[in-house]
């Protein structure tokens, strides 16, 4: 069926440009001049999806953008912003918007938006906050049931279906990298990449051609074409992790970037359009780095149109028990062995066990436990949790806090894997008896065999 798109703007000139460039794309298309008209058209028209200019002669595009998100919310609506005016552009995001495009309108831009935001019609049911229908969740699902992940999920089903810039703000190792994958893989820009940096990792002197690509010739080493992580995110998702890391230069260059949505790559002459989504994400408090001055304000504000929080473990309640279950399952397949359990005692224990390091920390332990484990279930001195968590867990037990399992091989002076390639090589490879030497139990051993691949050497 053909997608329809209603366009309300009070000049002519430019209804009929934007008519015209649609008409061509194959799209049906309405137009109305005023935000009486507008509405009416929304109700009779019934538009996939609605571009409206922000000045109107009898109110502004906020208004469409309201009646639409509280009316029709299926609908995406993208607002038409005057020359400059970026305030405008975030407040209509805010509001509800899918997008904007700034006056004058590039239709390349235009026709980039236009194409994304069908998507979302022609997937997307009718209650906008259920998210897309097709939606997969893949291998990288968000476990959890408490009503903080529900919301969150509910946050991320409806984030999906903008293209505002999202900042994603959470403690070390609570999923924000997760979260991002998952508001791109619910978009409409599913299909096209999604593209993780780590700013904090990138070196002051190569961030511009990383970012933007660079020209064969234009520094030492460029020796052919490269396409920066910009044009590797065209339709698809950039996500900047450790954004506070930026140094200063980079960032007014990424704000141009953002800002005018496209790209120069280092020794290049022409910019170059990007239809790319921004999302951010910093375990560091981005307020105070702008107040302290390591943070440009104008970035901040670009970059945090939308913010997401992202809830510590310990705010989660039960989901423990169940991530715990799916990394459990994760690590038995991942080393094809059987899946280990946790003891009653253990559960105890993890559920009291505030998190400091979060899922990242629950995940970390849960793997150095089955390697310690030596029976069918993981026990809480396989655990080896921190000096709080035995305080915690002496707490619930009522009982003497206990010295950690001194049996257990520590190999934390050397390297692990190398000790037991020594071990089994000077047993010639007779498990029990490399076992033995090595002061672990023929389990522990098996389980470090496959966690270092060494049963796949010759
Ligand atoms: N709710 C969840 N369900 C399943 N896995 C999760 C969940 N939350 C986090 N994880 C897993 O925990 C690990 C850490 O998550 P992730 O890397 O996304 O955290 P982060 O907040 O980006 O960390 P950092 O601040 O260190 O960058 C990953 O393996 C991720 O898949």
């Amino acid at each position: 069926m053909t997608q329809r798109v209603l366009v309300i703007d009070d000049e002519p000139d430019i209804r009929e440009l934007l008519e015209l460039t649609l008409l061509r794309m194959g799209l049906e298309t309405a137009t109305a001049g005023t935000v009486k008209d507008g509405l009416l058209e929304i109700q009779n028209f019934q538009p996939d999806l609605c571009l409206t200019d922000m000045k109107l002669p009898d109110g502004t595009g906020f208004d469409i953008v309201r009646y639409i998100q509280r009316e029709h919310s299926h609908v995406p609506v993208a607002v038409i912003t005057a020359f400059g005016s970026m305030e405008g552009a975030v407040e209509a995001l805010k509001a509800g918007a899918y997008d904007f495009v700034s006056k004058p309108v590039d239709l390349a831009k235009l026709r980039d938006l236009v194409q994304t935001a069908l998507k979302l019609s022609q997937k997307g049911g009718p209650d906008a906050s259920s998210g897309n229908a097709e939606y997969d969740a893949g291998s990288n699902p968000i476990i959890g049931e408490s009503p903080a992940i529900e919301l969150l999920k509910k946050t991320i089903a409806k984030l999906a279906r903008s293209q505002a810039p999202v900042f994603i703000h959470g403690a070390s190792g609570t999923g924000k990298e997760l979260v991002a994958k998952q508001i791109h893989l619910q978009s409409p820009r599913s299909s096209g990449a999604f593209v993780p940096v780590n700013c904090g990792a990138i070196p002051e002197s190569l961030m511009e051609s990383e970012f933007f690509g660079h020209k064969k010739g234009s520094f030492t080493g460029a020796v052919e074409d490269k396409a920066g992580l910009f044009q590797a995110a065209h339709h698809g998702t950039l996500f900047l992790d450790e954004v506070a890391d930026l140094p200063l230069s980079m960032q007014v260059k990424l704000l141009r970037a953002i800002q005018e949505k496209a790209v120069k790559s280092v020794g290049g002459v022409e910019e170059v359009s990007i239809d790319t989504r921004i999302l951010s994400a910093t375990h560091k408090n981005l307020e105070e780095e702008v107040e302290k001055g390591h943070f440009r304000q104008d970035l901040y504000y670009r970059l945090n149109v939308i913010k997401l929080d992202v809830p510590s473990l310990e705010e989660r309640g039960n989901d423990i028990l169940l991530l715990a279950e799916h990394f459990l399952n994760l690590i038995a397949e991942r080393w094809q062995l059987p899946k280990a359990a946790l003891s009653n005692e253990s559960i105890k224990v993890l559920s009291n066990y505030p998190f400091p390091g979060n899922v990242r920390e629950l995940e970390n332990i849960l793997e150095r436990a089955c390697t310690l484990s030596d029976g069918e279930f993981i026990e809480p001195e396989d655990l080896q949790l921190s000096s709080i968590a035995t305080d915690v867990r002496s707490v619930v037990k009522n009982e003497p806090i206990l010295e950690r399992s001194l049996e257990k091989p520590d190999f934390s002076s050397g390297n692990e894997k190398e000790q037991i390639l020594h071990a089994l090589n000077q047993t010639r490879w007779n498990r029990t008896a490399a076992a033995k030497t090595l002061g672990m139990t023929f389990r522990q051993l098996r389980y470090r065999i496959k966690k270092y691949d060494l049963d796949q050497l010759p």
